[in-house]
């Protein structure tokens, strides 16, 4: 949703209709498509992944960077290519989509340096955590155009203050983290607790995916 939504400036498309203007030119000078575009995604867990599975029918040209390299089937069947060195991915990706935890190593990751190695205009989602990326960076470097759009669902801090920066800076789509609370999303996790209370009543263990930490060391996903 957040790719479409930057790809083709719909934003600012809506605003129009609020605001009662009719100004095609106005949104078109920068809505693309997102057939034929390189779309990178910055971890391939269980997020990843399923994005890879939901962009193959868009016919884009798809990269992942991770520590571990999917099944061959998923390659298979996704189009999907691995890039080991995530700064050789980077700068060929017309989206960037960052879907890693928030770690000692990634916090911070998307700092000046790296975001001045990007594609000029490209467009970058974030649903993973706000303090991935350098707060200040992402503002310099929107309001240059060097990042043509920014749609993220999470803050650094949250509840994201009425004053931070996010909230004003141009071509953005931001959303107070709400992606992961659907409906349907609670239901699934309110049956994933029940499932987790009483693995845990009869001595049961979880599984693997479900641990942050075991036994006081942190899961390897984490690390
Ligand atoms: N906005 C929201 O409501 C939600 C946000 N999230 C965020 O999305 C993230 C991803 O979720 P899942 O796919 O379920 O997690 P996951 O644990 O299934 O996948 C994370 C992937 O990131 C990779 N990774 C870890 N460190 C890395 C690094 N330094 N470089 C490259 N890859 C690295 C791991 O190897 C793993 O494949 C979560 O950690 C969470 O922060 C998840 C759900 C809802």
């Amino acid at each position: 949703m957040r790719i479409l939504i930057l790809m083709r400036n719909f934003v600012p498309g809506y605003n129009q209709v609020v605001k009662g203007e009719w100004n095609v030119a106005g949104i078109a000078y920068r809505a693309y498509d997102l057939e034929g575009k390189t779309i990178g995604t910055v971890g391939a867990g269980r997020i990843g992944k399923l994005l890879l599975q939901r962009l193959k029918p868009f016919g884009c040209n798809l990269l992942y960077h991770d520590r571990l390299q999917m099944a061959p089937e998923l390659e298979k069947e996704t189009g999907a290519k691995f890039v080991e060195d995530l700064n050789e991915m980077l700068p060929k990706c017309d989206v960037i989509v960052i879907n890693m935890p928030l770690t000692e190593k990634t916090r911070g990751m998307f700092n000046k340096e790296l975001i001045g190695k990007l594609k000029k205009g490209v467009l970058i989602v974030n649903n993973a955590r706000g303090a991935i990326m350098e707060r200040q960076a992402v503002v310099d470097a929107v309001e240059s155009g060097h990042i043509g759009g920014y749609s993220g669902d999470v803050w650094d801090p949250q509840p994201a203050p009425r004053d931070h920066p996010w909230r004003y800076m141009p071509n953005q789509a931001m959303t107070p983290h709400t992606s992961g609370t659907t409906i349907d999303a609670q239901l699934r996790y309110a049956a994933g607790t029940k499932d987790m209370l009483e693995r845990y009543f009869k001595g049961e263990d979880f599984p693997t995916e479900n641990y942050i930490v075991k036994d006081g060391e942190l899961a390897p996903q984490y690390r």
